[in-house]
């Protein structure tokens, strides 16, 4: 999805990878961000910088991620997901403006590059996870 979309780009532009994890099965614990540490030694410093995301969940991970690029003195930063939970209850919201192409209620997803317990990422569609497919891929 992402390598059709950056196909249409008008400007030139870099693409960097960013291993950001949190999820144990369908629950939120600490993130580890593997590569964003190595990978941004002030080389985003004055640069547009677009955080492509699946999904803003808790939005935890798009807080830490746009705290950090601040830290490195990007000119601007914007989160872009695919998927939005906008009206989950307790949910962090401090990354400002951002752009979401589908908002969803708060159910457990997979599917189109979605995990559960690194299952269904192969899934070509999104599907809610039932509560039976939760206990079976425990
Ligand atoms: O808004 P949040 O509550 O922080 O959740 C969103 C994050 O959760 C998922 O990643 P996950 O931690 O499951 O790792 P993965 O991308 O390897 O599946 C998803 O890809 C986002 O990065």
């Amino acid at each position: 999805m992402l390598c059709d979309e950056l196909s249409l780009a008008s400007v030139p532009f870099e693409v960097d990878f960013i291993r950001a994890k949190s999820y144990l099965g369908t629950t939120s614990g600490a993130l580890e961000i593997s590569t964003l540490e190595v990978a941004t030694k002030g080389e985003y410093s004055n640069k547009d910088v677009i955080i492509v995301e699946d999904i803003i969940d808790r939005g935890k991970t798009m807080t830490i991620l746009v705290s950090k690029f601040k830290n490195e003195g990007v000119k601007t930063v914007l989160p872009v997901s695919l998927l939005d939970k906008r009206d989950v209850k307790g949910r962090v919201r401090d990354f400002g403006q951002y752009m979401a192409g589908f908002s969803i209620a708060d159910e457990f997803v997979v599917g189109f590059g979605l995990d559960y317990n690194e299952r269904f990422r192969d899934i070509k569609d999104v599907y809610i996870l039932s509560n039976e497919g939760v206990d079976r891929f425990r």
